[in-house]
């Protein structure tokens, strides 16, 4: 979402309920985010800002530094939560990374530390230095790529799995399975793909820039999918991936 756009969909964002907000260094727009925010009148304490380290700022020193630029675009003196965007495993400086993003953590300058796009065997390196264990792990999950290794191990450490682009970016809101679902409840597909996250303990960050779309993907609380709509969901994996290989890109 370009920065210029970004201000005004946030805003209607958060007119509208929201209180969760992703950004990332590599988007561009924490400016955006952060007048938005700054115009909201709503208090700091009752948002939840995340933003990414992108991956030509890993390394201790170099994450410190890109963390301080992407608070003074938010115009914050702190974020909710602080993510390496990408292993980039060729770099190999993620592990080094981390142990930035605790000493931020410690600082208080973070109220929690996580990771996006990480395989198990790259969590797992982070898991073994022994320290903060990832709050999150923000990976590409839809109903196409539903990426089940890599929720079971979340899960199986404690950690949250986030879903990015959990609509596939609109790809799969024409699926005859998902419509018939949305028919018989009275929802939108989008709806129905959000509830399908939510019921089984997603975070989502659905993106919009279309009022009437922000104000209808929160609209997610006074209906219910059933657990055979669920399983109907589950069987359209197709490995689906839409975005890059967490084992290959290095940004
Ligand atoms: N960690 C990572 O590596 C990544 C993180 N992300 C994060 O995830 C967020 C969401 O991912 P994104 O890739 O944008 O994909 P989404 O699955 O959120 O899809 C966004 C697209 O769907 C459309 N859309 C949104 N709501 C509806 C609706 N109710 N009905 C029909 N169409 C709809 C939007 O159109 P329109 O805006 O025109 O309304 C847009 O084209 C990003 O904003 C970013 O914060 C994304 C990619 C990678
Ligand atoms: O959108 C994201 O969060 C991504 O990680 C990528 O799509 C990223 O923006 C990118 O690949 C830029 O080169």
């Amino acid at each position: 979402m370009p920065d210029a756009e970004t201000t005004t969909a946030v805003s209607q964002a958060i007119a509208a309920g929201y209180r969760s907000i992703d950004t990332a260094a590599i988007y561009g727009n924490e400016a955006g985010v952060g007048r938005a925010i700054a115009a909201s009148g709503v208090s700091r304490s009752e948002l939840f800002v995340t933003t990414k380290l992108w991956n030509s700022d890993q390394g201790y020193d170099s994450a410190l530094t890109g963390f301080d630029a992407s608070l003074a675009k938010l115009g914050l003196d702190s974020v909710d939560l602080f993510l390496i965007h990408w292993p980039a495993p060729e770099n190999d400086r993620y592990l080094d990374t981390w142990r930035a993003l605790e000493t931020l953590y410690a600082e208080g300058r973070v109220r929690a530390i996580g990771v996006s796009n990480f395989l198990p065997d790259q969590l797992q390196r982070i898991l073994d230095l022994g320290g903060t264990v990832p709050a999150v792990n923000q990976v590409e999950l839809h109903p196409a790529l539903q990426q089940r290794e890599v929720q079971e191990f979340n899960a199986a450490h404690g950690i949250i799995t986030e879903a990015w682009s959990p609509l596939a970016q609109g790809a799969v809101l024409a699926d005859p399975v998902i419509a018939t679902i949305a028919e018989r409840v009275f929802r939108t597909p989008a709806q129905v793909v959000l509830r399908w996250h939510l019921q089984q303990s997603r975070v989502v960050i659905p993106k919009s820039v279309t009022a009437s779309r922000i104000r209808e993907n929160l609209d997610l609380f006074s209906f219910e999918l059933t657990d055979a709509d669920l399983t109907a969901i589950d069987g359209l994996e197709r490995d689906g991936r839409t975005g890059p290989h967490p084992a290959t890109f290095n940004g």
